[in-house]
């Protein structure tokens, strides 16, 4: 189903309350003479308890939604909703403070500091967001993304798809409202791909965590609930249990 550009689209038909939302948010760079707009008037709510997959070719505005989504970059116009939060209405430290306790990220390269164990990785945001640290909790989340033998590792020792779990963990570990994943497994081979996928779909299924993933690949959109299409800064198509032969076709047509 092929939905007008910028129409109001909402995540699963099920009346879930949004866990978050985008009200005709907009996103330009640049100034007045040579304006990208790397968003134009995107509503979208993404309920709660459901994964989403983001797609569209390359520059059409997948990072700058989740980049806006989850607070990392200010909005040029319209309202970012984290539940009851305006996130477009936060000064500075007010975000920060969401940030920290509402919203996990994970990206393509996972980002673990080398020098730290994988233990004390996800110890990081508690501390960081000023929560009592508690090593059992921490070896619990480590244990469910299966890693609980390796909590003493740096991620020098652990393979690609141990360290993006261990990126996970991280995310998890202040129960986020919402996870965000660019691209999570852009970097991993198909097997642990997989693991990942895996996990995450154990994330939603089991503790009915909210997730918005960009991703370049098609198998890994199919894994998600839904699937939204961005092309030129807009949704333009949306697609809900797809394949991923489904998810491939729509894409190619959006590129070709
Ligand atoms: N900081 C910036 N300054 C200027 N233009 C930017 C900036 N960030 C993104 N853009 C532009 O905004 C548009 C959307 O970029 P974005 O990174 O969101 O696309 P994307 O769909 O995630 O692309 P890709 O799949 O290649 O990662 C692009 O035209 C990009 O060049």
């Amino acid at each position: 189903m092929t939905a007008p550009a910028g129409i109001q689209w909402q995540q699963t038909e099920a009346r879930a309350p949004a866990a978050v939302e985008l009200r005709g948010v907009s996103r330009h760079y640049g100034g007045k003479h040579a304006q990208v707009r790397a968003l134009d008037d995107v509503s979208v709510a993404f309920a709660q308890g459901s994964w989403t997959a983001v797609m569209g070719p390359s520059g059409s505005g997948k990072s700058t939604l989740l980049h806006c989504a989850a607070g990392l970059e200010r909005v040029s116009a319209g309202q970012v909703l984290l539940g009851e939060h305006d996130l477009t209405a936060a000064g500075d430290a007010e975000l920060t403070a969401l940030r920290r306790s509402e919203i996990g990220f994970v990206f393509q390269s996972f980002n673990l500091i080398a020098s730290l164990t994988a233990e004390q990785n996800v110890t990081l945001p508690l501390k960081l967001a000023g929560q009592r640290v508690s090593a059992k909790a921490v070896r619990r989340v480590l244990a469910s993304v299966g890693l609980d033998e390796r909590r003493r590792h740096r991620p020098r020792e652990l393979s690609g798809g141990q360290q993006q779990r261990v990126a996970i963990a991280r995310a998890m570990v202040t129960r986020p409202r919402v996870l965000f994943a660019d691209e999570p497994t852009g970097a991993l081979d198909s097997t642990s791909a997989r693991q990942v996928l895996r996990l995450l779909r154990e994330l939603v299924d089991g503790a009915g965590q909210t997730i918005v993933m960009v991703t370049h690949d098609p198998a890994a959109a199919a894994s998600a609930d839904s699937v939204l299409f961005l092309s030129d800064g807009r949704i333009v198509d949306h697609a809900h249990a797809p394949s991923a032969a489904g998810v491939a076709e729509r894409l190619a047509r959006l590129e070709g």
